[in-house]
């Protein structure tokens, strides 16, 4: 990239190019608007609604304050009403960004913990997922995550909303592991990933977010991961960038979520170069986007600026995601085709 007007222009790209995203999470992707919303329908909430106070409260000193945010927000959901309201909004919000297909990350224990009905979660979100396919033209589908730190009844209460028939929902697709790393070892959720998989979900815990590689090698080894989480670490470690490549398992790389945790200093020494250099299948995510004052095509816009990438780069990037997902193969060809042709009549002369 060359000039201002290079930069302007790759921006307009990104906005239009159809995307896919794999890694972002259902209570963290609510806009001020969907907070405002939610805080109007429970006023003791201790979230702040105005917009400039939203930006302080989700500014974090460390990975532990940004979890303890989180579940604030997570407070805020507290109905049925709650979950579809959420859902449906996020979806828009995708749309507006040209977002086609996401898998979500959701965190059933949270909300079955604090009282909403299970049969009334799942309906909820399923029928926002219609809606939002309906109406915004948005496939979503979902990943229960275990939160890791709420121990071995969340990892239990977890596989059983994913995997008893009563109650799992028709988008669920995949089975993760979410929330603080530090004292939480992949290896004690070995049972129950190992559950899940037999039921036919697809394995895709965090790993080598703010702990080493070797978290990422328990992730591999223990939890059968098809995609890591992060896996920011793993840079550190040849042997395993070299797996990862080998064995097409890609990164779920969230550059600014990095920073914004302080797991990463800056963007500049984000190790996402060391990825692409050792051939490693990276595809570029949001995370929590707006507690992380990001967006998805800001993810992008930041990824072209790190890896020095042209139109043709980022629309490679963008079919890196759908190469990853867990969409069916007719799906897969839908999209990497709808990503090509966009691009080339964008750089038609
Ligand atoms: O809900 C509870 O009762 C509860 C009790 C103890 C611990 C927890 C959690 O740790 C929840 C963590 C929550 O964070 C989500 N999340 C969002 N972004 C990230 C991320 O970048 N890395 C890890 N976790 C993340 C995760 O999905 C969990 O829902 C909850
Ligand atoms: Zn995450």
């Amino acid at each position: 990239m060359t000039d201002h007007r290079d930069a302007r222009d790759l921006h307009a790209f990104i906005a239009g190019l159809p995307k896919a995203e794999l890694h972002v999470h259902h209570v963290g992707s609510a806009s001020p608007r969907i907070v405002s919303a939610l805080a109007a329908r429970h006023p003791d909430s201790r979230v702040p609604t105005d917009p400039e106070a939203l930006a302080d409260y989700f500014t974090f000193t460390d990975f532990a304050h940004f979890i303890d945010v989180y579940l604030s927000v997570v407070d805020l959901v507290r109905t049925p009403e709650d979950v579809r309201l959420l859902t449906y909004e996020v979806a828009r919000d995708m749309a507006r960004q040209q977002v086609r297909y996401a898998e979500l990350t959701i965190t059933p224990y949270s909300s079955t913990r604090r009282g909403i009905d299970e049969l009334a979660f799942m309906e909820a979100i399923e029928d926002a997922r219609k809606a939002a396919e309906a109406e915004f033209g948005v496939v979503l589908r979902w990943c229960f995550d275990i939160p890791g730190e709420a121990g071995l009844e969340a990892a239990e209460e977890t596989v059983r909303l994913a995997t008893e028939d009563r109650v799992r929902p028709e988008g669920l697709v995949s089975f993760g592991l979410g929330g603080p790393e530090i004292g939480v070892p992949r290896p004690q959720f070995k049972p129950y990933f190992d559950r899940a998989i037999a039921a036919g979900l697809r394995s895709v815990p965090h790993a080598g977010e703010t702990t080493g590689p070797e978290t990422v090698w328990d992730a591999l080894n223990d939890l059968r991961a098809d995609r890591i989480g992060h896996g920011t670490s793993s840079a550190r470690d040849p042997k395993l960038l070299a797996h990862l490549a080998e064995h097409r398992i890609a990164l779920e790389v969230c550059p600014t979520s990095n920073i914004a945790t302080r797991a990463v200093r800056t963007l500049d020494e984000h190790p996402i170069k060391e990825f692409v250099r050792a051939g490693v299948l990276v595809t570029i995510n949001s995370d929590d986007p707006p507690m992380f004052g990001t967006d998805l095509n800001n993810e992008y816009a930041v990824a072209a600026r790190l890896l020095d990438l042209d139109e043709l780069g980022l629309a490679a990037l963008a079919k890196n995601a759908v190469e990853a997902s867990f969409l069916d193969p007719a799906g897969k060809t839908r999209l990497a085709e709808e990503i090509d042709t966009y691009a080339t009549t964008w750089l038609a002369p």
